[in-house]
């Protein structure tokens, strides 16, 4: 696919620290509206790839843009949050001391900070979204409850709704079914497919059931660079990606 058309491109792109290569030449583009799932071994690259799509680490070689035109290798981390790439890190961050309807309409508020949040009234729009978010994020009934009372699974959840309420563009998941119950792992599945109706979602991920269950594309990275892409049953069949899972 041409950069132009794109939603996120990268091109041979490159990351050492102290001389060992992160990310050897990693080529990877996602469509607009696509889902994608990274798979790849401990050491792969996953983490370094989201740090530099994010703007937390500078590539030393190689291209990212996003949306066709915007180079986010000449961006800072705030600035590539404002232009819609929203970041889910493995651990959940929500304010365990706030109610989960609290906790969704802080996100909704947030680029307005504290002192305007405190004296803000909620307006009926609002209200609606936070009431859209809690059905897609699969906590209605526990609007009231307080974040510490949720379940892991849960907690993840909200963190994403969180993440949802500043609508991003582009959703990047750092393996959200780790420590999730069966059950937790294959309703995590059917909500971000839900998700991705509306947005484009990269999401990492070690667990195969999981990434069966997303039924998307898959891109397998091995020593920082794509090994294999396909359908999780064209890539397993690849002699190359048992071979780096086995350890052959
Ligand atoms: N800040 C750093 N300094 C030195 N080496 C690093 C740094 N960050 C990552 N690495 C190394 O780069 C390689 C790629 O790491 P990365 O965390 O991106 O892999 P990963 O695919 O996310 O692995 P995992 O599945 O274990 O999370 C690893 O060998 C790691 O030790």
């Amino acid at each position: 696919m041409a950069r132009q058309s794109s939603l996120l491109y990268l091109d041979g792109v490159s990351v050492s620290f102290d001389g060992f290569r992160a990310l050897n030449g990693l080529s990877l583009v996602i469509a607009p509206g696509e889902m994608r799932a990274i798979i790849g071994p401990n050491g792969a690259g996953k983490t370094t790839m989201m740090d530099v799509i994010t703007g937390k680490t500078r590539p030393d070689a190689g291209e990212v843009y996003f949306g066709g035109e915007i180079d986010l290798t000449a961006r800072d981390e705030a600035d590539i949050a404002e232009l819609g790439i929203g970041r889910k890190f493995q651990k959940p961050t929500v304010f365990e001391s706030h109610t989960v309807w609290d906790n969704l309409e802080l996100a909704l508020k947030g680029p307005r900070g504290p002192f305007s949040t405190l004296f803000h009234v909620v307006s009926r729009a609002e209200r609606a979204r936070i009431e859209d978010l809690l059905a897609l994020i699969r906590l209605s009934a526990r609007r009231d409850d307080l974040a510490a009372n949720l379940s892991h699974g849960q907690k993840q959840w909200l963190e994403i709704g969180m993440l949802l309420a500043q609508d991003p563009k582009l959703l990047l998941v750092d393996e959200p079914a780790a420590g999730m119950t069966d059950a937790e792992t294959a309703e995590t599945a059917d909500l971000l497919k839900d998700i991705n109706r509306t947005h484009s979602v990269v999401v990492v991920e070690h667990d195969m059931t999981f990434v069966r269950a997303l039924g998307v594309k898959v891109t397998v990275l091995h020593e920082g660079a794509v090994l294999a892409e396909g359908s999780l049953d064209h890539v397993s069949a690849d002699e190359r990606v048992v071979e780096v899972y086995l350890g052959r």
